[in-house]
């Protein structure tokens, strides 16, 4: 099926950017060419205008792409911002100029033929240097701005400790209940002091925490867990190296001897094979948790057969109906119980250690000599339906958050799946693009956690807590101010794209009436023109428009990506110094940003979306084009990472020994924003911390939707390497099964084997060749990165076990290609709402589709593959997410995720129907979940 694109939905994706503005002109932009397409069909993917993208400068006026300056139309308007607890007016004498500065200093543009951005005038600078040539400076360190005429001497604490207003609303003066940072008593006003402590606590060291006191106190920890070891005559090295993770690294610093006095050190010991440490270890529940429990269990059951055999002998013959219910139901209660209870006999706690990832992956090494790293690619997926019921700023936020992760920025790439098509959510993004420039940089170089502004911001802690930097208060005020104003933007675009969308509307409509009145026809005749949402370059925004014309509905438009943020260089890229171009000081902070996409996948009437499985899908296959990172992370627009480090936990997972049989590794789910009381469970407490860590111990938990890391040959609907079949009730007779070698595994239906490079003969060759297209589609692209992907994903080679083979290290050093337009039209190809036609994809690749709760699904069919799964707990949480804290909202959700279990119950992925490489607990367990909307009520 062909559409026809009218002429203006087929014109490229463009963002203009506005001349203007004196000191950072941050447009809605990348710095980079864009390769900006959107196309109908695959046949005709790009325009010649498309091709290589309009080359857009985030300066000034260069714009090379052919946008006149003569049709240009600049309707500025201004908005007032409202004053925030931190952009308060100074004091009455400053008045005048911090007004300007901060209020009507910026200006949006927006409205006809340009783009809708916020100006703003260079006035912090002159502020600042205003500051610095006035009497009373803040004495926080590094901030220089005008201190507060307090009613005493020097500034609102008694102590006189002088400070600015910014620095005293943060350190909780006022209201919030906060401390001086001068003389660490609680905020108050006595009308008596004398001048003198003045000038000794201006002196004072800074509240920062002392690094001795820190230091001591992990020391401690350190000598008394050895003592509770009691030396065990055989000293088990590793365990020590997991006892002090974290503290200093290894060395002989903390080495104590004879005694463990705190002066003996003693050098440290041989570690022997330093690379085949490894990076992640099991700890099974410890027994005097685990032992009461099943003892407790075991009560219960026995209890409970007694108690029923009771009741079964001893029926009410005068109400023998009422009897016979009541049998019934409890029978049915004991059995349901018994499900619920059997798999959660074993459960597993694991721990990681980050500092053998790094140093196995990013030291320098012979092969590596530049210590580039070696770490495997991952794409992050995020999914976003509604920008109703999905704020563009929570998206913006999530984003964000992803692009400050802490993982080799050129390994990363992110892609925003836009199942509403909306212009609000593009324009967010590319804003979000912009903003990150300022805020990545600044989250790296001050360790900020967690990465999502809004969060931070939001923090009612104390947030010079662990920060060194002497520049730190300053840069912070800044990019505060700067995601406010953010903020005020993302919130005011759906009003400007409205007014620019009125504006070119009336202009095409006096056209139209014009061309009518030429034409010499009746004038009183009303003429019909669409009412168009305009990009800000004056074309028609190709996916979904405000009133729902042909072609632009949701459900009914064409397929969008583009590239926000360009793939990043393989080389680090330090950035400047402080000035009136730069908000912060990055001269040695890495500046790149990873590859940020914005896809939108094609929608026409007739054609099943297949919801958030479909969306996923489609981010599959374009990102296997884009950037095949051989990982993938998945979130929900409304889950953003908590901990920076969540991309790395997971990975020692994948990467350590036997992690070539992991097909995901699942992250709990944690949510914010719940009351106290967690009134409709949102936290789901059990079925996180008890459940999941059950089934951990079953070979792997179950996909329940975000924040879960995927192999992407697992995705793919590939067999593990090798797998263990279980036969017989809890797994008596085992047969360990080599996949990758094609003449051993028998042919299932559901088997396919991993995609070995040269190690087959011609005639298989050809044969899979020939499936390929049937299994995956038409795209040869596609196809060819396939093999590529497992390659990357393999586990190093020192790694590898029988019937396997590894990657060599090294391997994945290369920087990747730059991304061209080409390319991009293929991957736009991929997401026409035809592709899977006549396709696996849904039915054995890719996410699952035919449940409302594709997850499950998902995942089970992984499981039934003989692939693992691991559940990994950290200690800050990897992830958070908002919940729904209505009651409607809760019972849709609840009501949804039962459906979906009913369907699973009756379906081919009943737990029943399981193969044998599912362990016979893990069988139950999943047997439970299609079980449960029958056995409990919620
Ligand atoms: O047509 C659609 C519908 C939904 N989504 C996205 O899917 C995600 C989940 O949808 P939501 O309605 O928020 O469901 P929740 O109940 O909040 O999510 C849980 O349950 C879902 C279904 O089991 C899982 O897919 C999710 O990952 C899991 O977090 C959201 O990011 C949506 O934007 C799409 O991309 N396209
Ligand atoms: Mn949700």
């Amino acid at each position: 099926m062909v559409k026809t694109a009218s002429p203006s939905s087929s014109s490229p994706v463009t963002i203009t950017v506005s001349s203007g503005g004196r000191r950072r002109s941050m447009g809605l932009t990348s710095p980079i060419p864009r390769a900006s397409v959107s196309a109908n069909n695959p046949a005709s993917p790009l325009r010649a205008s498309g091709c290589g993208g309009r080359r857009i400068s985030g300066g000034g006026a260069s714009k090379d792409g052919g946008i006149e300056e003569s049709n240009t139309e600049f309707v500025s308007y201004t908005v007032h911002i409202p004053p925030t607890p931190d952009r308060r007016p100074l004091t009455a004498s400053e008045d005048g100029k911090s007004g300007t500065s901060f209020i009507s200093g910026t200006i949006f543009t927006g409205g006809y033929n340009s783009v809708t951005r916020g100006h703003v005038m260079e006035c912090s600078m002159e502020s600042d240097a205003q500051a610095k040539t006035s009497s009373s400076v803040c004495g926080m360190k590094g901030c220089d701005e005008e201190a507060i005429k307090g009613r005493l001497c020097g500034g609102p604490c008694e102590c006189g400790f002088k400070i600015c207003r910014d620095c005293y609303l943060e350190c909780g003066g006022k209201n919030g209940g906060g401390k001086c940072p001068g003389c660490k008593e609680p905020y108050k006003y006595v009308s008596d002091d004398d001048e003198d402590d003045e000038e000794e606590d201006e002196d004072q060291p800074l509240p920062l925490p002392s690094m001795a006191e820190f230091k001591l106190d992990k020391r401690l920890s350190v000598v008394k867990s050895f003592k509770a070891q009691n030396h065990p005559p055989d000293f088990d090295h590793t365990r020590w190296l997991f006892e002090t993770k974290g503290t200093y690294g290894y060395g002989n610093a903390v080495w104590p001897k004879d005694g463990y006095g705190p002066n003996g050190f003693d050098p440290p010991p041989e570690f022997g094979e330093k690379a085949r440490r490894p990076l992640t270890r099991k700890v099974g529940v410890s027994a005097a948790i685990i032992s009461p429990y099943r003892l407790l269990i075991l009560l219960r059951l026995a209890a409970l057969g007694l108690f029923l055999t009771w009741r079964v002998r001893h029926p009410n013959h005068e109400a023998i109906w009422l009897w016979a219910m009541s049998i019934t139901c409890e029978l049915w209660f004991a059995f349901s119980w018994i499900l619920d209870q059997l798999p959660k006999l074993c459960p597993v706690n694991r721990v990681t250690d980050l500092s053998i990832l790094k140093g196995r992956f990013e030291s320098p090494n012979l092969r590596n000599p530049k210590g580039r790293s070696d770490l495997p690619g991952i794409d992050v997926f995020v999914s976003t339906a509604d920008p109703e019921k999905e704020p563009p700023l929570v998206t913006a936020n999530t984003i964000l958050s992803i692009l400050a992760i802490d993982y080799p920025v050129e390994k990363v790439a992110c892609y925003l799946s836009d199942d509403g098509g909306a212009l609000l959510t593009f324009e967010a993004l590319a804003e979000t693009a912009s903003f990150a420039r300022i805020w990545v940089p600044f989250c790296r170089k001050h360790h900020i956690e967690p990465r999502n502004p809004e969060a931070y911001f939001g923090q009612k802690r104390d947030f010079l807590k662990n920060k060194v930097r002497l520049d730190f208060v300053r840069e912070r005020r800044r990019v505060k101010r700067e995601y406010d104003e953010f903020k005020v933007r993302i919130n005011s675009l759906p009003e400007s794209i409205r007014r620019r969308s009125d504006a070119y509307n009336a202009h095409e409509e006096l056209r139209a009436k014009k061309k009518q009145m030429e034409a010499g026809s009746n004038v009183s005749e009303p003429i019909k023109v669409p009412k168009a949402t305009w990009m800000s370059d004056g074309s028609h925004w190709p996916g979904t428009w405000a009133s729902a014309e042909q072609d632009h509905s949701r459900g009914d438009h064409a397929g969008i990506i583009q590239a926000m943020l360009a793939p990043p260089n393989a080389e680090l890229e330090f950035g400047t110094e402080t000035d009136g171009e730069n908000l912060i000081g990055t001269t040695d902070v890495d500046i790149r940003l990873p590859m940020l996409v914005y896809v939108s996948r094609e929608k026409r009437p007739g054609y099943d979306h297949n919801k958030k499985a479909g969306a996923m899908n489609a981010l599959v296959r374009t990102s296997a084009i884009m950037s095949n990172g051989p990982f993938i992370l998945n979130l929900d627009c409304d889950h953003y990472i908590y901990n920076s480090l969540a991309m790395r936990e997971g990975m020692c997972f994948m990467l350590d020994r036997g992690g070539d049989r992991i097909c995901y590794v699942q992250f709990p789910q944690r949510f914010e924003g719940i009351d106290p009381s967690d009134r409709y469970a949102n936290h789901n407490t059990v079925f996180f911390d008890v459940s999941m860590r059950a089934l951990d111990g079953l070979q792997g938990p179950m996909y329940v939707g975000t924040g879960c890391i995927f192999r992407r040959t697992a995705l793919y609907g590939f067999s593990p390497p090798r797998a263990t079949e279980h036969h017989g009730w809890l797994g008596r007779r085992k047969i360990k099964l080599f996949l990758r070698k094609p003449k051993v595994s028998k042919k299932e239906v559901d088997e396919v084997c991993l995609p070995i490079n040269g190690d087959h003969n011609d005639d298989d060759a050809d044969i899979e060749s020939l499936l390929l297209p049937r299994r995956f589609g038409n795209s040869t692209s596609l196809a060819a990165s396939i093999p590529v992907a497992e390659y990357q994903g393999r586990l190093l080679q020192d790694l590898q076990e029988k019937g396997t083979q590894g990657r060599s290290a090294g391997s994945l050093v290369v920087p990747r290609e730059p991304l061209d337009a080409a390319t991009v039209a293929e991957a736009i190809s991929v997401i026409s709402c035809f592709y899977e036609d006549k396709t696996e994809w849904g039915k054995r690749v890719g996410w699952i589709y035919g449940s409302v709760t594709e997850d499950v699904v998902t995942g089970y069919r992984m499981h039934n593959r003989g692939w693992r799964s691991v559940y990994c707990v950290t200690k800050r949480d990897a992830f958070r997410g908002t919940a729904p804290i209505n009651l409607t909202d809760r019972l849709h959700q609840v009501l949804r995720w039962a459906t979906g279990s009913v369907e699973i119950f009756f379906s081919r992925n009943n737990a029943l129907l399981a193969s044998p490489r599912m362990k016979f607990l893990q069988r139950v367990a999943y047997f439970n979940v299609g079980m449960y909307p029958f056995t409990q009520c919620f």
